[in-house]
């Protein structure tokens, strides 16, 4: 396996190209990570979202489910619902896009073809209105300090966060940072809040 430095990416210029090969080698600095640190610096990135105050605020806590070397979300969800905050999780729609599933538990999801813990698909999505004051946690490989993100290439993000009220926040372990600007488009939407192992970052720009 190549160990490939965040600080080494090259900064290509908005191509589908250059996304690919990002995804690519951001995947592998991901998983090389041994599991035993990413469970140190996921604790740590658990405790900065619970001191930020976008995430107190919160009655509802929009969160995919983690699975792979993904910042764990698992905790993250229990905590909530033992807060008393409501979570709802995703499900992907044959319009390449998520509807939000209210849970109450881990219990009874199923794993969707693409591997992810999903709700079932009888169960009803939550209404764009209820979205005010809800946080939205956003999975991705690689992020920039202005926001932007690469994914794993669906899109579904992108076409979900259009039409979202509330803070797009992102759980970025700090090798996860790219510090040259990452290749963008019109249709993708940038996270206001970065919550790292490190700090709090709020992406001011993104506050209109
Ligand atoms: N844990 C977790 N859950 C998540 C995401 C995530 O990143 N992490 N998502 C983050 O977005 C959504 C699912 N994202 C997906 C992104 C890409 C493909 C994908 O590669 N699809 C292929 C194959 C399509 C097909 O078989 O029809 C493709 O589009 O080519 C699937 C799902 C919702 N749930
Ligand atoms: N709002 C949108 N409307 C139509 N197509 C879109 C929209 N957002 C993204 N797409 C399309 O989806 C595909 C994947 O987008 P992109 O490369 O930005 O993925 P990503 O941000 O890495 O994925 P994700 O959002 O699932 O995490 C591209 O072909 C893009 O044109």
């Amino acid at each position: 396996m190549t160990y490939v430095k965040a600080g080494g990416m090259g900064s290509t210029c908005g191509t589908d190209a250059g996304k690919t090969a990002l995804r690519k080698e951001q995947r592998k600095v991901r998983d090389f990570v041994p599991e035993r640190v990413r469970a140190t610096l996921d604790a740590r990135i658990l405790a900065n979202l619970q001191a930020s105050s976008e995430y107190q605020d919160a009655d509802l806590v929009l969160t995919y489910v983690s699975m792979d070397s993904e910042v764990d979300t698992r905790t993250i969800i229990a905590e909530a619902l033992e807060s008393g905050k409501r979570v709802a999780i995703p499900r992907c729609t044959a319009e390449k896009t998520l509807e939000f599933v209210e849970i109450s538990s881990l219990q009874g999801l199923h794993q969707s073809r693409f591997g992810m813990l999903e709700p079932d698909a009888s169960l009803p999505a939550l209404k764009t209105p209820e979205f005010v004051g809800s946080i939205c946690l956003v999975p991705g490989l690689v992020f920039d300090g202005l926001g932007n993100r690469i994914g794993y290439g669906g899109g579904y993000y992108d076409r979900f966060l259009a039409f979202y009220p509330g803070h797009k926040i992102a759980l970025v372990r700090t090798r996860q940072l790219s510090c040259n600007e990452l290749p963008h488009e019109a249709h993708d939407i940038a996270i206001d809040l970065l919550v790292t192992d490190q700090r709090i970052w709020r992406v001011n720009n993104n506050f209109k």
